[in-house]
């Protein structure tokens, strides 16, 4: 039997810093990790976390829950069909509700061969502080992935005071009371946590909030490519124009006086640069609600 974990946590929130890290520590126990990853945007910058002797099918644009049970079915089943692999990790788009992804996953198909252990819920701590500010519907999906967690990682602590990781901690036990939860920062969780998850039984659909991308939930992502370059000043100027309701940007940006354009990434108000040793497209993607009426820098 093979083991099935399921990665969830909002956009931005550290749900790839924790999955390098895990399948860094899966490689040293000499167990071989597999990968199935979603990217509600259009470019696969997370794949780049995965190294390439890893087997990782990815599904662009959308989610396990939105592109259907049987096209993840499918992934599986090749993946089980071509693949030695002892562990594998399901990485559900920010977008996602965990329950749905874990729907898809129990399929009579893969009954004897998948030990399903639980949802691993990475939440930005920051963000749970400050969850007021974030729309019904997005915070009813933030919500929904910490509620639903066998496993909960209370994330970026080290953005916080001591007295507001202390709250967070207490508000999110009384939130969901049978999730082990672990302070972390980069995501970083020991192996031995992650297989100790004793996942309860399957969670009934009845149990769910509807909060998925569709009418009510104008969620989407929109490709942005670059012709000129910027100095980082105008640039993040340009950043702090935008609405609230710009939850993530990710991509590489032409920096004056810089070769190559930088890795950009942007979560919740902060900012990550960092320089690039190849020549990458300079593209940026912009997930959030209502992105097409965005004015673009
Ligand atoms: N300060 C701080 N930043 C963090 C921490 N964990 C992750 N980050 C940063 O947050 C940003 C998002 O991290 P990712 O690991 O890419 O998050 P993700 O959940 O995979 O994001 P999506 O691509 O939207 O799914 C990156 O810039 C990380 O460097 C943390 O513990 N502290």
């Amino acid at each position: 039997m093979k083991d099935v974990y399921l990665f969830s946590g909002f956009l931005g929130s550290g749900k790839t810093s924790m999955l390098t890290d895990v399948i860094r520590q899966l490689k040293e126990a000499n167990l071989k990790p597999a990968v199935i990853m979603n990217e509600l945007g259009k470019l696969p910058f997370d794949s780049q976390a995965v190294e390439e002797d890893v087997p990782l099918k990815e599904m662009l644009e959308g989610c396990i829950c939105c592109s259907g049970a049987e096209k993840t079915e499918a992934q599986i089943q090749s993946l089980l069909h071509d693949q030695e692999f002892d562990v594998l990790i399901i990485e559900t788009t920010g977008a996602a509700h965990p329950v749905e992804a874990l729907d898809a996953v129990y399929s009579p198909l893969f009954a004897d061969k998948l030990n399903i252990k639980g949802i691993v819920t990475v939440a930005d701590s920051r963000l749970w502080l400050n969850r007021s500010n974030l729309t019904p519907q997005v915070r009813s999906l933030f919500m929904e992935q910490i509620r639903h967690a066998h496993l909960l990682l209370a994330n970026k602590t080290d953005l916080l005071t001591e007295s507001e990781q202390a709250q967070v901690v207490y508000e999110l036990q009384g939130f969901n009371a049978k999730a082990f939860i672990l302070q972390t920062t980069n995501g970083r969780v020991p192996l031995k946590l992650l297989q100790n998850i004793q996942s309860t039984a399957r969670v009934s659909k009845d149990d769910i909030v509807t909060a998925r991308i569709g009418e009510s939930f104008n969620l989407g992502s929109r490709l942005i490519r670059f012709d000129t370059s910027f100095t980082q000043e105008q640039f993040e100027n340009w950043v702090r124009s935008l609405p609230d309701t710009v939850y993530r940007m990710k991509g590489y940006v032409p920096i004056e006086g810089i070769k190559n354009p930088m890795l950009f990434q942007y979560a919740y108000g902060m900012v990550q640069w960092l320089p690039e040793y190849i020549k990458m497209e300079p593209n940026l993607v912009i997930i959030g609600e209502n992105i097409n009426t965005l004015e673009i820098i």
